[in-house]
């Protein structure tokens, strides 16, 4: 699919400044780099395991609307998959922080993870259509993919210990679903009326407006 026909890469493009700032914000430089501060790294993590636990209804509200909204089986098939890995991403998760020391009982939400979880908990009403949300699904899980594989692209100098993260999300079957994620989004907003589209785009920036404050919370004290 070429960049004219996909309205999802002519955000990507339209909105090239604020996209870079959520996938190339300082704290993924700096894991790149070398120089990231493990204390970030373990507030990132505290951080992002409580957002992943409001991350699962939200997946399982698309599939919901999916089921409901598609007629394209195989939408149902890739949503589904996202679904069913989240029980492992969170296992990976207590894993992760057991072997950091982050107690994950104590953890507390900053503000711009109350603020994205309530956004992301707005999805789950059934007045958002699936076009709305298949393209925030999508949003979500790129600038996850494209953040953490950069770290582990070309001549990166990555600690170590952070190679399993960056593989994470930035592994190559992660970008494969990313693109097919892409693809539902695209098609549903070729079909959407007007205001849907509008309200799609718009919920895109959110995302990236979203993933830039996770990003510094993460690595402001
Ligand atoms: C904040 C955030 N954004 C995206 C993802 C990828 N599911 C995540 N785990 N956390």
């Amino acid at each position: 699919m070429d960049n004219e026909q996909s309205p999802t890469a002519t955000w990507q493009a339209k909105h090239r400044e604020l996209y870079e700032r959520a996938t190339r914000h300082p704290f993924i430089l700096s894991i790149r780099d070398g120089t990231v501060d493990f204390s970030s790294f373990k507030r990132w993590l505290g951080q992002d395991y409580i957002f992943v636990g409001e991350f699962v209804p939200f997946v399982f509200s698309v599939l919901l609307k999916s089921w409901k909204e598609s007629e394209i089986k195989s939408d149902i098939e890739i949503i589904f998959g996202g679904a069913a890995a989240l029980s492992d991403e969170l296992s990976w998760f207590k894993n992760e922080a057991s072997k950091w020391g982050v107690d994950l009982c104590g953890i507390t939400p900053f503000t711009a993870n109350t603020e994205y979880c309530r956004f992301l908990q707005s999805f789950t009403t059934l007045d958002i259509n699936y076009t709305v949300a298949a393209t925030a699904f999508w949003a979500i899980e790129t600038v996850y993919q494209e953040s953490f594989s950069f770290c582990i692209e070309g001549d990166h100098k990555t600690p170590t210990e952070l190679l399993g993260t960056c593989q994470r999300w930035g592994n190559s079957d992660f970008g494969q679903y990313c693109k097919s994620l892409q693809q539902i989004a695209d098609r549903c907003i070729k079909k959407a009326t007007a205001d849907v589209v509008r309200e799609a785009e718009e919920v895109f920036v959110s995302v990236l407006k979203h993933e830039i404050e996770f990003w510094n919370m993460s690595s402001s004290e």
